[in-house]
């Protein structure tokens, strides 16, 4: 294909910042740019830009590696890459797009970017001379869709600069052009061969039927990069892929027995620290966890063999074809519909401490029922303990391990964040919230914990870079992905202090820190470590749930979405909690929120659904719908809705 068929149909992205051998020299709107010293011309490719502005970029190269043939100077065999490749080919008709959390639609449309995926995690791994990963997973989609996301060295989510190569790839109409997007990205990142034998991809699937056959388009875009070496690490939860990847590249043990011995191991250290003065331990009824009828239903099995003290029952396996994926079940489900999941009403008697996993068990909820008076009648109502109920006992509980290491043995009402911890200085702790964190968790963590709240935009791939700038960054969205991270500095501190036995609670809390450090996924939010750190606070304090839910109320809330015609002209600003344009929105939904005292609404849109999503909250049910509902109608006039009025 010639480069100015090209033309029309690749959006190349600007070279990449951290890899300038091509630099973008030249546009034909703007042609007067230098390009020196003059560099041969490789491509010549349209560049994103502002809409209604045709405008074409010359990417051009001064440097090695060799331009002209960049595959062949990575032993990369252009033409077994093109053959496998023709065995993959794109369906006709389809956009596909990475999206906040990779690629998403039903399966049967999907070996084809599968098999490109391969190929990219290869290329990443090249790039970065260490494993990457690709898990095969739709998370909490149902059973029919599927999906891919790629693990980045650190064990995270793909660098979000990488993000437009996989839809360039992703998108690409034939072989010819699939080879052009692998050049264009070889030279962009600098991509060389280091000839160290780190080149590998871990490769994961979930439960579902579709994952055998993805899997193996996945594992020959792996091999097609020859030298790169695939492994297929079977069956997994999304995080304990990106668990091993993580391990693997710091060079500690990476199986998947590894990894059920250290949360196993942790989990234990912890039960045998519990403080003096919470009275003696209770034997607390077993937890049930609905695992939405998916990957995390077995695993948790696999847990609690080796974790005799870790008292759970497992409900929604799915074992048998017993139970369809996400269908009635699981933690979106729950909390989403705030009713419980199917198989748990006939239980409503005993449902006093529930769980829910998400599909690929990345996501956890805890809700029990409690009796409520609804007019004249008694009847059960389900009490949910979301993402920020989760991130506000973590932080509670790492704030009494820190008053600890100041010495303070008993925790206070409230804490100073900037209170030194002697031997160690200020010890920086904060939660990473969303926009759609409700209010009352916001307020809590700051007045009654005495910490920093930031904000981000939604995606778990922001909340996690932002929470890495902290001794302890607890970061959660309210759907209940989550996790908390330790710096290095801090945890290299509080190793030397658990050292020092004479140092007595001090000791102890430093020990319990490091195990924490152990137990919960520092990769990634993990519904299965989330668990043994639920539970492990929950023992810690003696509390049943209803005692944690009473550490503040949560405010009413209620959430729509609005269909219109191009949910792009929606820009919002200041993490998403403004709009930006179009301008009259904002002083809409200014106005409608100062009707009502403590009101709040914001509205963006989605990154997964072709939808505009509103978000109020207020002091009562009935404001905070009448305030969703308002917004959402000015949403629908101001932006373009269509369809039905809300
Ligand atoms: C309000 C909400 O729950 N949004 C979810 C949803 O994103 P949207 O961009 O809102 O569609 O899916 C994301 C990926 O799973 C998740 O990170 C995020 O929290
Ligand atoms: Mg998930």
């Amino acid at each position: 294909m010639c480069a100015l068929a090209l033309l029309t149909r690749f959006p190349f992205p600007a070279p990449s910042p951290c890899g300038p051998s091509l630099a973008l020299r030249h546009s034909l709107s703007s042609s007067s740019l230098p390009c020196s010293p003059p560099a041969p011309l490789l491509l010549l490719a349209p560049r994103p830009l502002p809409r209604h502005r045709p405008c074409f970029s010359v990417f051009c190269s001064s440097s090695a590696p060799s331009p002209m043939d960049p595959l062949s100077f990575l032993s990369i065999h252009k033409d077994f890459l093109r053959h496998a490749s023709s065995q993959f080919p794109l369906p006709p008709g389809v956009k596909f797009s990475y999206g906040t959390a990779g690629f998403r639609t039903d399966a049967a449309l999907l070996p084809s970017t599968i098999f490109r995926m391969g190929v990219l995690a290869a290329l990443r791994s090249i790039c970065t001379q260490a494993v990457t990963g690709l898990m095969i997973t739709a998370s909490h989609n149902p059973v029919h869709e599927n999906g891919v996301k790629l693990v980045d060295p650190s064990g995270g989510m793909l660098a979000v600069s990488w993000e437009s190569y996989s839809d360039l790839l992703a998108n690409a109409p034939d072989e010819d052009d699939f080879i052009q997007v692998v050049e264009h990205i070889v030279i962009n990142e600098k991509i060389q061969r280091k000839g160290k034998t780190g080149e590998m991809v871990y490769l994961g699937r979930d439960t579902r039927p579709s994952g055998a056959s993805l899997l193996e388009a996945a594992l020959k875009g792996v091999e097609a990069v020859r030298g790169v070496q695939a492994q297929d690490m079977g069956i997994l939860t999304t995080p304990q892929l990106h668990w091993m990847v993580r391990c693997s590249n710091r060079r500690v043990p990476a199986t998947e027995s590894d990894y059920f011995k250290t949360l196993s191991r942790a989990f234990s250290i912890l039960s045998g620290l519990r403080p003096a003065g919470y009275g003696e331990p209770t034997v607390f009824e077993n937890l049930i966890v609905d695992a939405a009828n998916g990957v995390g239903a077995e695993k948790l099995l696999q847990l609690l063999k080796i974790t005799p003290s870790l008292r759970l029952q497992v409900r929604n396996s799915g074992f048998e074809g017993e139970g369809l994926l996400n269908d009635g079940v699981g933690a979106d489900f729950v909390q989403k519909e705030k009713i419980p999941p199917r198989g748990f009403e006939v239980l409503s008697d005993n449902l006093k401490r529930c769980a829910s996993l998400d599909g690929d068990a990345d996501r956890l909820v805890y809700f029990y029922m409690s009796s409520m008076s609804q007019t004249d009648q008694i009847s059960p109502s389900l009490q949910l303990l979301d993402g920020d109920k989760i991130a506000t006992l973590f932080a509670s509980y790492i704030m009494d391990q820190i008053q600890i290491l100041r010495g303070t043995s008993s925790f206070s009402a409230v804490t100073n964040p900037n209170a030194s911890i002697p031997g160690f200085g200020t010890v920086k702790v904060a939660v990473i919230q969303t926009a759609y964190a409700n209010g009352a968790s916001t307020k809590y963590i700051k007045q009654v914990l005495g910490l920093e709240v930031a904000v981000t935009p939604t995606g778990v791939k922001h909340l996690h870079k932002r929470a890495a700038q902290y001794d302890v960054g607890i970061y959660f969205e309210a759907n209940g992905h989550g996790t908390f991270l330790f710096s290095d500095n801090f945890l290299q501190w509080l190793q030397e202090v658990a050292s020092q036995k004479e140092k007595g609670e001090v000791c102890q809390a430093a020990t319990r820190l490091l195990a924490v450090s152990e137990m919960v996924n520092q990769a990634v939010g993990d519904a299965l470590s989330g668990i043994l750190m639920v539970e492990t606070v929950l023992q810690y304090r003696n509390w049943s749930l209803q005692q944690w839910n009473a550490m503040y109320t949560d405010l009413p809330s209620r959430q729509l979405k609005v269909k219109v015609a191009d949910r792009s002209v929606i820009q919002t600003t200041e993490a998403e909690t403004k709009v930006a344009s179009p301008p009259a929105l904002q002083a809409a939904i200014d106005s409608a929120v100062e009707k009502y005292e403590g009101g709040r609404a914001f509205v963006r849109p989605s990154g997964t659904e072709d939808v505009v999503r509103v978000y109020a909250e207020a002091q009562t049910q009935k404001i905070a719908d009448s305030l969703a509902r308002e917004v959402a109608i000015q949403v629908f006039q101001l932006g373009g809705g269509i369809g039905e009025m809300p």
